[in-house]
């Protein structure tokens, strides 16, 4: 299981500043959504030649255009670029096309996915990377639900990551459920100790 930590909210020295305290404990690195719209393939880019060895995930969040965007993150170094589920088939087709040719990875964001008929389709059209996501803005109502999981019990073929608000107190829920990645963002971004934060959750999803 992989911690992955979302960079999102956050200003450029900040996103290093965190990343050189949590780089020891995360698997993969997200730039999150927020950041790549104020900064753009830029930060992408710094952060891969930065951290080579880490796994980089654009949080693109493509619906859209995909062949275009999945190119620009991906020649600027992103390992993995997010591409929402709800997307036109053909928007998931071409990025996948791409990253093939680039020999890199789609990750598909189910935010606000809730039937499994296009978990289905999304298995057919040769997705094998998904996101469990229960959303920022959702989080201020309530927190996520593991069940969240049975969108994706019947889909063995695929990696399974899931984000939403995880916290060292609502990881032990998770864990149970055995995702392959465990997407971390404010519980480490806004911790006032954030070496500390991301170590004690890999410690505890190993
Ligand atoms: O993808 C995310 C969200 O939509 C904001 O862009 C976050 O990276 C993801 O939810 C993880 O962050 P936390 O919910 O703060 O853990």
């Amino acid at each position: 299981m992989k911690l992955q930590v979302a960079l999102d909210r956050l200003e450029r020295d900040e996103c290093f500043e965190l990343l050189e305290e949590t780089k020891a404990s995360v698997d993969w690195i997200e730039v999150g959504t927020g950041v790549i719209k104020e900064f753009g393939m830029a930060i992408v880019r710094e952060i891969k030649v930065s951290y080579p060895s880490h796994t980089i995930v654009a949080d693109m969040k493509t619906c859209d255009a995909g062949k275009h965007e999945a190119k620009q993150a991906f020649e600027a170094g992103a390992d993995i670029v997010t591409v929402m589920a709800f997307s036109a088939d053909q928007t998931i087709k071409d990025t996948l096309n791409v990253a093939q040719q680039y020999n890199k990875r789609i990750m598909i964001d189910l935010l606000g996915v809730t039937d499994k008929k296009r978990i289905v389709e999304l298995e057919n059209l040769g997705v094998d990377l998904v996101s469990l996501h229960f959303g920022k803005d959702m989080q201020q109502e309530k927190e996520m639900s593991t069940n969240l999981f049975d969108l994706v019990n019947e889909a063995s073929n695929f990696e399974v990551a899931v984000a939403g608000g995880i916290n060292e107190h609502s990881l032990p829920d998770i864990v149970k459920h055995n995702p392959n990645i465990v997407i971390v963002g404010s519980a480490i971004t806004s911790a006032d100790n954030p070496k500390d934060v991301s170590l004690k959750l890999k410690g505890m999803i190993n």
